[in-house]
């Protein structure tokens, strides 16, 4: 028999579950009532705004809107590109198609209907992605159109897996997807000020012609450059590389430039010193360098002195802005990158070009100051057959009847890449062209004039072009690319080939 005190507690347990009994009843009554009257794909969100038990209590959500005040929220873009993949694979999910997302991608966004859902698989939970208007609520950047609501749900059990895991894959992906269509941009400086274009030149690694171990051992480092932000924190060192690119004219040193940049998805300052008017100056240009860029300069045995300029006829070179302030020198502009360059910013590449490497300053050349040196050699054979493959699709191992000879003329003259490119270019017949070149070369070892186009320097930026003359005759020097750490660091250790090729290069201009 139960005692009284007994008896009360049961009392009181089913009043209580008689209480909890009538509140999920008429919880549901009211569920029942709004899906009656309310429009498809409104409940869930009404369910959430009138807190209403969820259909299964093991669910959980998160909402993810659209604007974050004024601005878009960055997670919401992201979930956005990511369900677009996830529509692109699903069989049945009714699709919109909308705009080409950046400008100028091929790749085309698709979105789906309010209220319907789409399911992505990860480390084995199933995720629901459901895109809801954001009632009432109209987008800050006006043109009357809805707030959009992402709800993403899953079990209950994956939530931290979706927070800790699973949504930062998401960013990264988008992230990533963002880096690989985006067209970098080319900065030039013009009074004080950086003015961007975007860089039109499609140099790759892939066209551009030079030795496979050396091609290999550039992209290593770049790539290594990016992954090592763990390294660059733990040292305390500033995350940046220094190239210095160097070689006779028309050897590709720009193109390579244009081939880091368009492989690392990274922004272009191309410093003009001669438009610099002081050290003030080029600190605020410095400054307002974005991360993940290059600052280039090209040319630099020419544009920054320790002294101040001469002319051709050996008087100093009074005209220009740099020369008349005296103020920009190549030591202002290493202090500068060592100091408030390195410590305001991230995820940045310095690179040097020049076609005299003995007329650099030393400071230049002491050990640790630029972390690679590249030699852009003249064309050697393997240099020449990948030009022939890319504008003409005459390739290695059947190659053309004239290989033979042109291999042999390449060890005997120096060819600059930028000559057999213009040969190759002249025309779409690829006879002819393998012809021209190896006319070019023959004319060229027999001490004949050129044939008429000689190659022409062009700034990465659009500036004035500037006549090079034809490189001299004499015997061959350096026919591979190198990129030498050592001779950096003073050590003078060079083997043969690997990145510890020869490399001699004679730049005249
Ligand atoms: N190694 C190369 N591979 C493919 N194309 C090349 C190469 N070198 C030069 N070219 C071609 O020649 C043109 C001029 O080359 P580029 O401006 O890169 O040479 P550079 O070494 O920077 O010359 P300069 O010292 O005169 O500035 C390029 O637009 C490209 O078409």
């Amino acid at each position: 028999m139960a005692s009284p005190r007994t008896s009360g507690a049961l009392e009181l347990c089913k009043t209580t579950i008689t209480a909890a009994t009538s509140v999920v009843a008429a919880a549901m009554l009211l569920r029942r009532v709004a899906a009656d009257l309310l429009p498809v794909g409104t409940p869930p969100l009404l369910g959430s705004l009138l807190l209403l038990p969820p259909p299964s209590s093991r669910r959980h959500a998160v909402v993810i809107e659209e604007y974050d005040g004024a601005y878009h929220n960055s997670v919401f873009l992201a979930a956005r590109a990511h369900v677009s993949t996830l529509l692109a694979a699903a069989p049945s999910v009714p699709l919109v198609i909308k705009a080409t997302l950046p400008r100028g991608a091929d790749q085309i966004r698709f979105s789906m209907r309010p209220g319907t859902d789409v399911v992505d698989v990860f480390d084995g939970a199933e995720l629901t992605w459901r895109l809801s208007s954001s009632q009432g609520k109209r987008s800050p950047r006006g043109g009357g159109a809805a707030r959009e609501v992402f709800k993403l749900s899953f079990d209950a059990k994956h939530k931290e897996m979706v927070l800790g895991a699973y949504l930062p894959f998401v960013m990264g992906r988008a992230e990533a997807a963002a880096r690989e269509q985006r067209q970098a941009k080319l900065y030039s400086n013009e009074r004080g000020k950086w003015r961007p274009v975007t860089l039109r030149n499609a140099s790759t690694f892939a066209t551009l012609a030079m030795d496979a171990e050396q091609r290999r051992a550039v992209v290593d480092d770049l790539d290594r450059f990016l992954d090592r932000k763990e390294y660059y924190q733990r040292t305390g060192r500033a995350w940046k590389r220094g190239y210095l690119v160097h070689g006779p004219p028309g050897t590709g040193k720009s193109s390579l430039v244009a081939a880091i940049s368009n492989h690392l998805r990274f922004d272009v300052y191309d410093l003009d010193i001669d438009n610099v008017r002081s050290n003030t100056e080029l600190r605020k240009l410095m400054i307002r360098m974005k991360n993940r860029s290059i600052l280039l300069v090209e040319d630099v045995d020419c544009a920054l002195a320790t002294a101040p300029r001469r002319g051709a006829d050996g008087r100093s070179d009074e005209t220009s802005p740099a020369a008349k302030n005296r103020e920009v020198t190549l030591s202002g502009l290493l202090n500068m990158v060592d100091g408030l360059w390195s410590s305001s910013g991230h995820e940045r590449i310095l690179i040097f070009t020049t076609n005299h490497v003995d007329r650099l300053d030393p400071a230049l050349l002491r050990p640790g100051r630029m972390d690679v040196h590249v030699h852009m050699g003249y064309c050697g054979f393997g240099a020449f057959k990948e030009l022939a493959a890319t504008y003409h699709g005459v390739d290695g191992d059947e190659g053309h009847p004239l290989f033979p000879e042109i291999e042999a003329l390449l060890r005997e003259v120096d060819a600059a890449p930028a000559e057999v490119a213009e040969r190759l270019l002249a025309t779409d017949d690829a006879d002819a062209a393998v012809e021209m070149v190896a006319k070019m070369l023959r004319n060229r070892k027999a001490g004949d004039a050129e044939d008429g186009s000689g190659y022409v320097k062009q700034r990465l930026h659009v500036g004035p072009r500037r006549p090079v003359p034809a490189p001299s005759r004499g015997p061959s020097s350096a026919r591979r690319m190198v990129i030498d750490e050592a001779m950096l660091r003073g050590t003078g250790r060079r083997g043969r080939g690997g990145l510890r090729g020869r490399g001699r290069g004679r730049g005249r201009r």
